[in-house]
């Protein structure tokens, strides 16, 4: 029988953001699946949230486009995956939290993560980074003084097999 523990265990970081991606997998987005996770200043896991359309509003029926007539895109419809997060928390409050995202957050979910008392902000694409919405989510997050950093890829498979 063995007496030490296990050594090849995943780290907090690795688990997190690794449950914000298993969340984004839900994602009905065909071009981008964003996943996060919220988590408490002990390391329990507050909720979590992907990108898609509001309760009520079918996948099947809104727009999935990412072109076109403003109104036939899905960029007027779709809830990012952090903010449904901090909507998805039933607790108190969110004050200290640290959020996993897999995509860095836009200027809306910026005002949603400030105001929701999230402090810190784990990232892991920043894919977006010269568009005014995530400079301007920069500059509201920097004021606010909401910390953000890289997640550091550790390049270890996480295989779940369901
Ligand atoms: N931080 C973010 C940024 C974007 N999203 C969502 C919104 C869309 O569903 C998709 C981005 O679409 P794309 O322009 O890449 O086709 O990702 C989010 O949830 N969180
Ligand atoms: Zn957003």
């Amino acid at each position: 029988m063995e007496k030490e523990k296990r050594m090849d265990y995943i780290s907090w970081d690795e688990y997190f953001m690794g449950v914000a991606m298993l969340s984004g997998m839900r994602s009905k987005d065909p071009h981008s699946q964003v996943g996060a996770c919220i988590v408490s200043e002990d390391n329990k896991i507050l909720s979590m949230g992907y990108n898609g359309f509001p309760m009520g509003c079918s996948d099947d029926k809104f727009p999935w486009a990412r072109e076109g007539d403003a109104l036939d895109t899905k960029y007027l419809y779709v809830t990012h995956s952090e903010l449904n997060a901090i909507l998805n928390y039933r607790g108190g409050s969110l004050e200290g939290a640290k959020l996993y995202v897999s995509l860095f957050p836009c200027n809306e979910c910026a005002k949603a993560i400030i105001q929701s008392g999230i402090k810190t902000i784990v990232y892991d694409c920043d894919k977006y980074e010269n568009t005014p919405s995530v400079i301007a989510s920069k500059r509201m997050l920097d004021a606010a003084g909401v910390r953000y950093y890289k997640y550091n890829r550790t390049g270890r498979e996480i295989r779940i097999t369901v």
